[in-house]
């Protein structure tokens, strides 16, 4: 069983992540997960904050001379930003600073301060903050590691941000990195991403936010992962879940998904053929990898929809959450829009579930016993029986 947690604020001294459960004898390199981190750093319409941060994330436990050792493996992330939080951060003494105490809809304040019984929103706001999901995409940059090594890749690229949508469909994994070399926001679609940034740039000058649709595509899945027999198994439910687990991600469709409901049965499901070097395939990828909760080896293709940031530098009304008067909600120091960090954290939750199907199904203590299983399943799935 694989497991990951993180743990963290987002002024703190430093993010952690932990993932528990990989085999022996995986091949690390910390320049793939640091490359990671810069990726999801970027993209047009991010805060002040990224120019303070520039993540790295430091091995802690479980890998030994690039290998993993089949123990916890411990990634730390060190808050750069920390010096400025220390003394409003402090995990002793009394509280210094302001509280804040004017709740931003949207956000997890009022919901958090209610149910955690805080005073000071500070209190939810640190661990509610997206800040949380560099440990993500650390340990996500590990499964992808896992995963490269039995031959899956894992891509993502923005559809839609503030209702202008990219035209272009990308052909396959390396078009998709092709695409992105000149990008800023990760949209293959040159013309549809500069009506993007001026639409960032509007909702900016109008102290407003914007959020979008990102695509992550994963690539080399074998059928077989997940499966129907319970509900808490199917592939789509994980992936679905992990999506939807993702700061501000309201909606999760994979294929065709919302559209399939305006459509003929004939024109959504996917004929299948078979032939003798690639078993059976399909011409068609409207079911977007998984039926029945299984994959059925084309590429699995999910879009997650992310609102607006609730941060808004024209505030909407709020309450106070000590006198109860009406109040403008707080500002702080914010993001316009982040659908292209939030794509690569896609990128991460999906290589872990995916990481975690796998293993569920090839598990092993170790990397030769997990190869060796999918080679020879493998060889089964392209003669078809
Ligand atoms: C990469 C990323 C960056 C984000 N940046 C901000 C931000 O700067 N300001 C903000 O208010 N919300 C930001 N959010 C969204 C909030 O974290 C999120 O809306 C909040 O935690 C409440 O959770 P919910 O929207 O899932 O209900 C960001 C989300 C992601 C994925
Ligand atoms: C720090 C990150 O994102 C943060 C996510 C976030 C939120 O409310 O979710 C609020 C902002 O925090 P700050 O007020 O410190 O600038 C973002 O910058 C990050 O992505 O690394």
């Amino acid at each position: 069983m694989l497991r990951f947690i993180t743990a963290g604020e987002s002024h703190g001294p430093a993010l952690t992540a932990i993932i528990e459960g990989l085999p022996a004898g995986v091949s690390i390199d910390s320049e793939i997960i640091n490359s990671e981190l810069v990726r999801r750093q970027q993209g047009f319409g991010r805060g002040g904050r990224m120019l303070i941060e520039k993540d790295k994330a430091e091995i802690v436990s479980g890998v030994r001379f690039g290998q993993t050792l089949g123990s916890p493996l411990t990634l730390m992330i060190t808050n750069r930003d920390w010096v400025n939080w220390q003394e409003r951060m402090s995990q002793f003494g009394s509280p210094t600073g302001q509280p804040v105490t004017a709740p931003r809809p949207g956000h997890a304040d009022l919901p958090g301060a209610l149910k955690y019984r805080r005073q000071d929103i500070r209190d939810i706001l640190e661990r509610a903050s997206a800040r949380e999901t560099a440990a993500r995409v650390a340990g996500g940059a590990v499964c992808k590691q896992l995963l490269a090594a039995v031959g899956i890749r894992v891509a993502s690229h923005i559809v839609n941000i503030g209702g202008v949508t990219a035209e272009v469909v990308p052909k396959g994994y390396e078009d998709i990195i092709a695409n992105k070399v000149n990008s800023e926001l990760g949209c293959i679609d040159a013309k549809a991403e500069r009506k993007m940034k001026e639409a960032i740039f509007e909702a900016k000058e109008q102290g407003d936010s914007l959020g979008g649709i990102f695509e992550v595509v994963a690539y080399g899945v074998m059928p077989g992962l997940g499966s129907h027999v319970q509900w808490d198994r199917r592939l789509d439910t994980r992936l679905a879940g992990a999506m939807m687990s993702i700061q501000a991600i309201k909606g999760v469709e994979f294929g065709t998904g919302f559209d399939c409901a305006n459509r003929l049965g004939s024109l959504v499901h996917d004929e299948i053929y078979y032939d003798s070097q690639k078993g059976y395939y399909r011409e068609t990828n409207n079911a977007g990898g998984i039926e029945g909760g299984i994959a059925n080896g084309e590429a699995i293709v999910i879009r997650a929809a992310m609102k607006p940031i609730p941060t808004l530098m024209k505030p909407l009304l709020s309450v106070d959450i000590v006198s109860k008067t009406p109040i403008k909600a707080n500002t702080e120091r914010s993001d316009v829009c982040a659908v292209t960090a939030a794509a690569v954290v896609g990128e991460s939750m999906t290589a872990y579930i995916l990481a975690e199907a796998l293993l569920d199904k090839f598990g092993g203590d170790t990397m030769v016993e997990v190869k060796s299983r999918i080679a020879q399943y493998r060889e089964y799935i392209q003669k078809g029986s």
